[in-house]
């Protein structure tokens, strides 16, 4: 028995910020083409596994920034791979247009102009590393282009450099290293300052900022952290004490910056913040030079507030030759060498090249940052649904009468999993990509659905019929319902007043099983035609041998009717589009009162 509830759905309309991780759906044939190897534990992660033979055209990847030699080899199996490093922005502009793909690393700013100059073409944007603040990830995701990165292969390079800069800060050595070279021996200048049992403050208790924590324990370091999203547990794990930013700040002798830059951390340092610190503090920062106003820095350096900073990241970078921060004695300073190990370098290579290989081919990304992360094993399970969720979108789209502008769609799921256990985002995307495909040029994937429903005005709302029984399969049906429209197959619209459609998978295939309030069965594999007709006998016959004469395959034929000898719906699963003429004589059997051929 079906009891209907309609609970918040868990998953909340796909988002666009850098937070949200997801694979990529985003071929055209996207659910076609999903591919799973294997699944690691902690990263949803896919592997590539087809050959070059897969593409019939080879894309073009352009490299726009120096990148690891096994990442190049990689690409170009796959690939055009066109290397163009310090191009203008201009330059990148005119070139961008010839281009599926770019891959960059922090140098190159990807904005809005870039995916306007792409005039669509561009594909997928890689970041060669973990920062995404040098892509406008907005335009990105209106233009449908997925952004994946390589979250993982540089973190200890990172974390490596902040400890280096640590210790190099508080023994002097670079400004003692110049001194000596400079012919000079000054012992007493450079005295230093111990770490050992000095606090410092991780700022990020991410990938980075818990490795450095480790590192520093080692050092003989009392490590505390705030962040404001990290696990507790995590932080208890290794020892570092999770605090509210005001203690940190106003605690440690060292401060390592390690989140991300957003409109939220951009400036987190400040004159304001700087005022609260120790005096005497340390600052490294292998994060991002726009979490610390740098002018503040300097100010704070001048009064003592800070003795020394390590900066391996400046606001602009190059940083400008007399930039005063740069200059200062009491500062150390890297050109933006976190990642820059031959190690991290090769990996982060290979991570972006399999990202943006499995992106060209429609497979899933395990490092997408403008679309959501499902996890492999919930896309293997969901793959017939999701291929059924487009199917339908596309038929219920095309039984709206011309002229009556679609705006509230209604999407139906039962199940008898509880509500937390189905991820509805993949299907909603499809649904909206089967409505608005047919009726636009827009290109709907899974990185620009809601934005593509919001910028039409379609409204999308879901609901859950919560079933009993054992929850073995993800789903029972979905429904789609087209609200406030004329259709241009009366039968379709059902008692309530909507464009009703309803299907499920069966045998693996997703079938149509109802149409407005008649129960129908054909599996939605190649077009279908729907007649309303008054049921008797040799209707199917008679149609059958219409479409014969012409040769056009039947691969399903269903009968739903309220009654015998009342009215009924006829689906016919065709492999063939039947000409117009067939149609017409579809059209003129006596019994047949509305038709309508629907392309899938
Ligand atoms: N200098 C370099 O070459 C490199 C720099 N980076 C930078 O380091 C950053 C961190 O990298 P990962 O650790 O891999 O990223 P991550 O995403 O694993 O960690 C970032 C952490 O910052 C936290 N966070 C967000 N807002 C915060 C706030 N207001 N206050 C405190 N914490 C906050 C997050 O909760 C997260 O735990 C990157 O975003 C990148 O900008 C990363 C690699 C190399
Ligand atoms: O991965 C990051 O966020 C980095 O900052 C590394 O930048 P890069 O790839 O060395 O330009």
């Amino acid at each position: 028995m079906a009891s209907l509830k309609t609970p918040t759905l868990k998953n909340p309309p796909l988002s666009l910020s850098s937070k949200s991780r997801l694979p990529s759906a985003f071929s055209a044939t996207f659910p076609n083409n999903i591919r799973f190897a294997r699944s690691l534990p902690q990263r949803r992660f896919l592997i590539i596994t087809a050959s070059a033979a897969s593409f019939s055209n080879k894309p073009t990847v352009l490299v726009a920034e120096k990148l690891g030699e096994a990442g190049l080899t990689l690409l170009k199996q796959f690939t055009n791979v066109d290397c163009s490093y310090n191009l203008s922005p201009e330059e990148l502009c005119t070139k961008i247009s010839l281009c599926d793909a770019l891959i960059v690393r922090s140098g190159t700013k990807v904005n809005r102009e870039v995916f306007e100059s792409s005039g669509g073409r561009l594909k997928v944007v890689g970041r060669a590393g973990v920062g995404i603040d040098n892509v406008d990830l907005a335009a990105a995701t209106e233009h449908g282009c997925l952004v994946v990165n390589a979250p993982t292969a540089n973190t200890v390079a990172a974390a490596e450099h902040g400890i280096a800069l640590l210790a190099a800060m508080a023994r002097n050595v670079a400004q003692a290293d110049a001194s000596v070279k400079a012919g000079k021996w000054q012992r007493n200048k450079y005295v230093g300052v111990s770490l050992v049992g000095k606090t410092l403050a991780v700022l990020g208790f991410g990938k980075v900022g818990s490795e450095v924590a480790r590192r520093a324990k080692g050092l003989g370091m009392h490590v505390i952290s705030h962040d404001p999203y990290a696990p507790a547990d995590r932080a208890r794990a290794i020892g570092v004490e999770l605090v509210s930013f005001e203690v940190a700040i106003a605690t440690a002798d060292f401060i390592s910056l390690h989140m991300p830059l957003t409109a939220a951390t951009s400036k987190m340092l400040n004159d304001e913040t700087f005022a609260k610190m120790k005096k005497g503090v340390r600052i490294v920062n292998v994060a991002r030079g726009g979490v610390i106003d740098e002018e503040a820095l300097v100010r704070a350096l001048d009064a003592g507030i800070v003795a020394q900073a390590a900066l391996d990241v400046f606001t602009e970078e190059p940083p400008k030759q007399d930039s005063k921060l740069v200059q200062h004695e009491r500062v150390t300073v890297t050109p933006h060498l976190g990642a820059s190990t031959m190690e991290a370098q090769e990996g982060v290579a290979i991570e972006i090249a399999e990202a943006v290989v499995g992106a060209l081919k429609g497979e899933l990304a395990a490092t997408a940052v403008n679309a959501p992360m499902v996890p492999a094993e919930v896309l293997t399970e969901l793959k017939p649904y999701v291929e059924l969720a487009e199917k339908l979108g596309r038929l219920a789209v095309q039984l709206v009468a011309g002229g009556s502008g679609v705006k509230t769609v209604k999407v139906s799921y039962a199940s008898s999993r509880a509500p937390d256990d189905l991820d509805t985002r993949l299907l909603r995307a499809m649904i909206t990509k089967g409505i608005i495909e047919p009726i636009s040029s827009v290109f709907v994937n899974l990185v620009n659905a809601d934005y593509t429903a919001k910028q039409r005005g379609l409204r999308i709302t879901e609901e859950r019929i919560i079933l009993d029984g054992s929850p073995e399969s993800p789903l029972e049906s979905i429904q789609v319902q087209i609200a406030n429209v004329e259709s241009k197959f009366a039968s379709a619209i059902s008692e309530s007043g909507e464009i009703k459609v309803e299907g499920r998978v069966k045998d693996g295939i997703p079938h149509l099983t109802k149409v407005g309030s008649f129960e129908v069965d054909v599996s939605l594999e190649g077009s279908i035609i729907l007649c309303r007709q008054v049921d008797q006998p040799g209707m199917i016959g008679r149609v059958g041998s219409i479409l014969g004469e012409e040769n056009v395959n039947v691969s399903f034929m269903s009968v739903g009717r309220i009654a015998p000898r009342k009215q009924a719906v006829m689906a016919i699963g065709v492999d063939e589009q039947p000409s117009k003429e067939s149609l017409k004589k579809i059209g003129e059997v006596p019994a047949i009162e509305e038709f309508v051929f629907l392309k899938l």
